[in-house]
């Protein structure tokens, strides 16, 4: 496996409440100053269980969120008024507040098919200004992160450093209903790439992934090794 210079920073806090605190005022720097510099700013996140503290602290932060476009990372396959949807998840903690201004741009679309619905997702993401300025990613404990499960059906593709496409859809087995998902390029490019993780189990699987290996068995690895800059890793 051709292992490039992975670089992870670590930032580890007592607790998930003190973690959203710090990683939400870090987020907003960072946006605040992409906003400054260029007028705009991207921030893509996760969904899942573990961002929602993160999420309602974001939403409090006091920055010009009329200039920021929140998008997700991946997506189930689910109308937005699902239980399931990252859609409903960000529009219910995060979207709402200060940060109720801000623009959002999904994967899902009532499509007949999640491929027909990554292709219109896959122009709507090519509509954004990039390199995006701050990605938030989670990790499963089988070493996903986005939608790349590991026997994922177009896994390949969507860790390929070279892919042309920004958005894919993804069946696997543990990934539940079928997925959208942005693909690696799309991540690996961001100005501020965030893994934030919570518990010592998820911690073990990340210090695995950090060992050689391939990046299918384990596609967080995948990020490891093609971010362009330092993966910031939040953990409690
Ligand atoms: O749609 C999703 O499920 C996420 O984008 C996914 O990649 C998530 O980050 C991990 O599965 C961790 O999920 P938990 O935070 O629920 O453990």
């Amino acid at each position: 496996m051709n292992r490039l210079a992975v670089t992870v920073e670590w930032h580890d806090f007592a607790d998930g409440a003190e973690l959203a605190a710090a990683l939400a005022s870090q987020v907003a720097v960072r946006l605040g100053d992409a906003v400054r510099a260029g007028g705009t700013a991207v921030l893509a996140v996760s969904g899942g269980t573990t961002p929602v503290k993160l999420f309602e602290a974001l939403s409090q932060q006091d920055i010009d969120w009329a200039r920021v476009t929140v998008t997700l990372v991946d997506e189930r396959f689910v109308s937005p008024e699902s239980g399931r949807s990252n859609e409903r998840l960000v529009h219910e903690h995060l979207l709402k507040d200060n940060a109720g201004k801000a623009k959002f741009v999904g994967l899902y679309s009532p499509a007949s098919t999640a491929e027909a619905a990554a292709i219109a997702a896959n122009a709507r993401i090519d509509d954004l200004p990039r390199p995006f300025d701050v990605v938030i990613l989670g990790m499963g404990t089988d070493g996903h992160t986005a939608s790349f499960f590991p026997g994922g059906d177009r896994l390949a593709e969507a860790i390929d450093p070279g892919s042309k496409a920004l958005v894919l859809p993804m069946q696997a087995e543990g990934a539940g209903e079928p997925r959208l998902t942005l693909t690696l390029p799309v991540i690996a490019e961001a100005r501020f790439i965030v893994l934030h993780i919570e518990g010592a189990a998820k911690r073990e699987v990340l210090e695995r992934a950090l060992e050689p290996g391939p990046e299918t068995e384990m596609p967080i690895r995948a990020v490891l090794n093609h971010a362009v800059t330092p993966v910031q890793v939040y953990w409690a």
